[in-house]
């Protein structure tokens, strides 16, 4: 049974309340005993606790998870995939052959072997692997079934030849084995289908981890990848398409490994008992339908992946109004969104209707192939040994009885064998399809491999264009007691020509000296924060920052996370991290005192409260306050604000700039409001058409005068009016003297 955290902070706060404090007063010393021991006990379990909410990294890099299952909590451990596998795959993954190709050229052809293949070293690393194994027993109990198969259909012959001579004993024999080959027939059927889920989940995991590894990593390829804009809606590509991949491939080595199975034994044991013949006839109608359906089947990898591209068109739409939903409620844009919603739907629906009227012309032709045009040449083939006995292979005797127990088991092999066949023939479909996925998976691996090794396609164009993804020459130096920016060009980035906002931008911020970045919207403040945070590069000169730990950077838009209270003031860090650090929940409590959101863990039932969307919860300025109580938390040398504190009342803004300075913590802020440059030491004023200057502000002393001297000079200005009329009634009543 999973032990639910105990609430030690609201508990904590509920002690320092008043009333209880006297109704603790009236306990008798054995109560308080007993509660001490509760809180003890509950204090030893913490670190268990901690340890169990939070993904621990152990010293060799794996991650220790625990998972709720079952009323327990089962721990997982997941090795991270090492630098050196990415490196080694990448060459499949950049492989210009295998470029995923555009929607139209999907299919069964050698771009889908080399995808497969490249795919596949992800999906069985190793030959002595887990999947290795669970694909060997796999194909040990397809043998069996076949095995079972033919044991059934000599046994059935026997019963109809014991039936039709009358032969009572050896029919009940043959009845008795009947029932005796079924507990190992179904024992193997549930195996082949637990083992062919067992695979999928096999193969899921593998990609699933290694796409993780790939997607979320200090190269920041989740965010690199919208820049690249080759690929959009990777949830849809992770989530579902890797998903079915892995469906259609094990259920593909069943489809196709079972049968092939069969056509191999079934073929030998027919080729003894119809004949050369009856083999060449029954060879040519494999070959022949193979290449008739290939003739007339539809692009099915190319409809697959059309599919999935609507079905993720019509995923976003939906989540889009999960994310806004409150932004869409309070513009009344239900209409607008239905009409979006409507039509990616209608899209899907389009197609996947095209796809099925296709169908019923292809599965006709298919099933007539296959049941009605095999089944006329088994029985031909059937005949053969009775009609021309020379070419009917070996004969079981010309008696009347062996003549119907040879048809009746000749029957169910060509039943099995034109089944098997039919199997494989209807499994083209499916290998189409599954082309399909491949090129949408190994879309998505090519694209992360691309932008996680900076590997950029280089311009088609011919002249060399300035900041294009290969054009990125700039020298980027961490651990520096600063920033510093030295001849840098501030540049919206794209795949083969960026947009330069600012030529060449050149500063310095040391400890202490703060900076606030001001300038019209658009004219890409925010974009200077981008390029100092790694998110856009460097396209030239020197970027100069602290190392990753002394530096953090507070978005415009606040991030909350799915998770507890705590989780929001100390994200990125997990709980178990905080502990480990040193750090209690009372240090939280301050911090949250610090940026006013000390009610929040009384409102919301402490800081273990759990919410799925914190966004919903606070408002605007909490959202805010709770961002910078994460900096206080963190603590780091270096802050970059990006309009963090355009919600808060701005007396409450100032005391959070004190508070921050006073911690050490050197700002770079960028905002509008005037009334902050009073805390900084430089101003970068952005002008239109990439100008850019630094001014000295004044110390908080000049700045105050300057400011008390505006004041001054604007209540002279608001008397001018009165002192004019005055000045007028005065000179009307002088001359009326
Ligand atoms: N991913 C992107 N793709 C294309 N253009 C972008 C991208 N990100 C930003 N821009 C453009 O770059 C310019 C600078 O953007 P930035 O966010 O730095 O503006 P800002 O000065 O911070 O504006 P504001 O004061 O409104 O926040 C804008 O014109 C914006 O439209």
């Amino acid at each position: 049974m999973g032990i639910a955290t105990p609430d030690l902070s609201a508990l904590i706060l509920h002690l320092k309340d008043p009333k209880v404090k006297a109704a603790l007063g009236v306990l008798s010393t054995a109560t308080i005993a007993t509660l001490i021991q509760i809180l003890r006990t509950k204090h030893e379990e913490l670190p268990k606790i901690h340890r169990k909410n939070s993904a621990v990294i152990l010293s060799d890099g794996s991650r220790e998870i625990y998972v709720p299952y079952k009323n327990e909590e089962a721990k997982v451990i997941i090795n991270p995939t090492k630098i050196v596998t990415f490196e080694a795959h990448r060459r499949l993954f950049l492989d210009k052959r295998s470029a995923a190709p555009v929607e139209g050229k999907v299919g069964v052809n050698r771009r889908f072997i080399r995808q497969f293949e490249a795919i596949w070293a992800i999906l069985v690393p190793r030959f002595q692997s887990k999947e290795t194994a669970i694909l060997f027993l796999h194909a040990c109990f397809l043998i069996a079934r076949t095995w079972l198969s033919l044991v059934v259909a000599r046994l059935d012959g026997t019963i109809v030849r014991d039936l039709v001579s009358a032969n009572g004993k050896g029919f009940m024999r043959g009845l008795a084995f009947w029932f005796l080959i079924a507990v190992p027939a179904t024992y193997t059927n549930s195996m082949i289908q637990y083992l062919q889920a067992k695979i999928s989940i096999g193969f899921r995991t593998r990609l699933i981890r290694y796409v993780h590894d790939l997607y979320l990593n200090s190269n920041l390829s989740f965010y690199k990848i919208t820049l690249d804009g080759q690929l959009t809606g990777a949830d849809q590509y992770i989530t579902t398409d890797i998903t079915k991949f892995c469906d259609t491939v094990s259920s593909l080595y069943s489809s196709i490994g079972k049968p092939s199975v069969d056509i191999v034994v079934f073929t030998y044991q027919l080729f003894r008992s119809i004949g050369p013949l009856g083999m060449v006839m029954i060879f040519a109608n494999y070959f022949g339908t193979a290449y008739l359906l290939r003739k007339v089947s539809p692009s099915f990898g190319r409809l697959a992946v059309a599919e999935a591209r609507l079905e993720g068109d019509f995923r976003n739409a939906h989540s889009r109004i999960v994310t806004s939903a409150e932004e869409i409620a309070f513009y009344g844009g239900e209409k607008a969104e239905l009409r979006s919603l409507d039509k990616a739907y209608l899209k899907l629906i389009r197609h996947v209707n095209g796809i099925f009227k296709i169908l019923i012309a292809y599965n006709m032709f298919e099933d007539f192939i296959i049941k009605y045009a095999w089944s006329a040449l088994g029985l031909i083939c059937c005949s053969l040994p009775v009609f021309l006995p020379n070419l009917g292979g070996l004969s079981e005797g010309s008696h009347e009885h062996n003549r119907t127990k040879a048809f009746i088991t000749n029957k169910r092999l060509l039943l099995s064998l034109s089944d098997a066949g039919g199997r494989i023939m209807y499994s083209y479909k499916d290998l189409a399809e599954l082309a399909g996925y491949t090129a949408r998976v190994y879309a998505l691996l090519s694209t992360l491999h691309r932008v996680h090794a900076n590997a950029y396609k280089p311009s088609r164009n011919e002249r060399a264009i300035p900041y294009s993804f290969a054009d990125i020459k700039g020298t980027v130096q961490e651990g520096f007691e600063g920033i510093r920016l030295e001849s840098v060009p501030v540049v919206i980035p794209s795949a083969y020509a960026g947009e330069e906002l600012f030529s060449s931008l050149s500063f310095i911020i040391r400890p202490g000296e703060h900076m606030i970045i001001s300038g019209p919207n658009g004219i890409g403040k925010t974009a200077i924060a981008r390029v100092i945070a790694g998110l856009w590069p460097v396209y030239q000169g020197l970027l100069s920052k602290p190392s990753s730990g002394e530096i953090i950077y507070i978005p415009q838009r606040p991030y909350l996370s799915i998770g507890t209270l705590r989780e929001q003031i100390i994200y990125p860090q997990s709980h178990h991290e905080m502990v480990t650090s040193g750090k209690t929940d009372e240090d939280l409590m301050e911090i949250l005192r610090i940026v006013r959101l000390e009610y929040l863990p009384g409102r919301e039932g402490g800081l273990d409260a759990k919410q799925n969307n914190w966004g919903a919860v606070f408002s605007g300025g909490e959202k805010q306050r709770m961002s910078l109580a994460r900096m206080f938390y963190h603590m780091p040398k270096f802050a970059v604000l990006d309009e963090a504190t355009s919600a808060v009342s701005s007396d409450v803004e100032g005391i959070l700039y004190e508070k921050a300075k006073e911690f050490g913590i050197t700002l770079l802020t960028i905002s509008h409001r005037p009334g902050l440059v009073k805390y900084h030491k430089y101003l970068l004023k952005l002008d239109g058409e990439g100008i850019w200057e630094i001014q000295r502000v004044g110390t908080e002393k000049e700045l105050m005068s300057v400011e008390r001297e505006i004041q001054d000079l604007e209540c002279r200005l608001a008397q001018v009016e009165g002192w004019t009329r005055r000045h007028k009634e005065v000179e009307q009543e002088l001359r009326m003297e």
